[in-house]
C-alpha cells in the first residue's frame, strides 16, 4: 500500500497549551479520507503543518514520500492545500489570481490560462472572473481558493472544512470535482463538521480530540450499523442541556 500522508508521533504547543499530542497518522495514496473532530481537537492545526506552513515541535510528516519539514518547498508542489478562509490577494480578480499563483509556480502561460478558464466555469465562476476578490462572498472565495490549490494538479489535496459556507448546488459541484480528482489517481484528505458528507465521501476516516488520534477506520467500522454523526458523539461525548439552564430565555419579557 502507498502511503499519501503519512504522520508519526507529531507534537505541536502554543506556550503551555499542548495542541497536538504524539499524533499518528497513515493516510493511503487514492484515497477519499476524512478528518473528523470536535472544536479545538487540532484538526487546522495539523493540516498546517502538513501544508508545510507550521512548523512541528516533533515528529515527521510524509506527503507522497516527501518529508515536509524541515524543508517544505518540496512537498508544496505535491501538495494543494485550501485552508478553511482563504487569505487571497483581494485586489486581484480570480483570473489575476490564478495567474500569479500558476506563475509561482513555474507554470507555462497558455497552460495557466486553460486550466484557469476551465476551473472558472466548472465552478461557476466565469461570471464574476474579472471581479475583484474583495468583493467575493465567503462561498465565492473558497471556490477561488480550490481553484488555486489545484491549478497545478497535485497528486495529494487537503481541504479545510472544504463545505463550510457552500450552496447545495456548489457542495455537489465540490464533492463531483473532488470525486472526478481522486478517480483521476489523486488522494484528497479533508476535515469537516458535516458528518454526512463525510459519511458519504469518505473511504477512511479518522476521529482526533484532544491533539490525539482517538479512533481511525473505515466508516463502516465507526459508524456501524448507525450513523457516522451517532458514533462520532459517542466517541467523543455528547453534551445536553440541563433543565436549569438558560431558564431567561423565554419570549416573556420580564
Ligand atoms: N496560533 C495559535 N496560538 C495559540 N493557540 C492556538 C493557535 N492556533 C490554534 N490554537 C489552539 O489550538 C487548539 C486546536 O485548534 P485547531 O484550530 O487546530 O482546532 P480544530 O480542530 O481545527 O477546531 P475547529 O473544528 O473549531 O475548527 C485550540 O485550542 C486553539 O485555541
Amino acid at each position: 500500500m502507498l502511503t499519501a500522508i503519512g504522520i508519526s508521533g507529531l507534537k505541536k504547543a502554543f506556550g503551555d497549551a499542548h495542541v497536538i499530542q504524539d499524533l499518528s497518522l497513515t493516510i493511503p495514496t487514492g484515497s477519499f479520507y476524512g478528518l473528523a473532530g470536535p472544536n479545538g481537537a487540532g484538526k487546522t492545526t495539523t493540516i498546517r503543518m502538513i501544508a508545510g506552513l507550521l512548523r512541528p515541535d516533533g515528529g515527521t510528516i510524509e506527503v507522497d514520500g516527501v518529508s515536509v519539514w524541515p524543508d517544505p518547498r518540496a512537498a508544496k508542489r505535491i501538495l494543494g492545500y485550501v485552508p478553511d478562509n482563504p487569505t487571497l490577494f483581494s485586489r486581484l480578480s480570480a483570473r489575476e489570481m490564478l495567474d500569479y499563483a500558476g506563475m509561482l509556480r513555474g507554470m507555462e502561460s497558455a497552460t495557466i490560462r486553460e486550466r484557469g478558464d476551465d476551473l472558472l466555469r466548472v465552478l461557476g465562476l466565469e461570471a464574476d472572473a474579472d471581479r475583484q476578490i474583495a468583493d467575493f462572498s465567503l462561498g465565492m472565495t473558497k471556490r477561488v481558493g480550490l481553484a488555486v490549490a489545484i491549478l497545478h494538479s497535485p497528486r495529494v489535496l487537503i481541504l479545510d472544512e472544504p463545505f463550510g459556507s457552500l450552496d447545495p448546488v456548489n457542495t455537489q459541484v465540490m464533492e463531483q470535482l473532488l470525486a472526478r480528482y481522486r478517480d483521476g489517481g489523486g488522494s484528497v484528505v479533508f476535515s469537516s463538521h458535516v458528518l454526512d458528507v463525510v459519511e458519504r465521501l469518505c473511504d477512511r476516516v479518522a476521529v482526533i480530540a484532544g491533539g490525539t488520534l482517538v479512533a481511525e477506520g473505515t466508516v463502516r467500522e465507526l459508524a456501524g450499523t448507525g450513523s457516522l454523526e451517532d458514533a462520532f458523539v459517542g466517541i467523543v461525548g455528547g453534551r445536553e442541556l440541563k433543565k436549569e439552564d438558560l431558564g431567561w430565555l423565554s419570549s416573556s419579557s420580564d
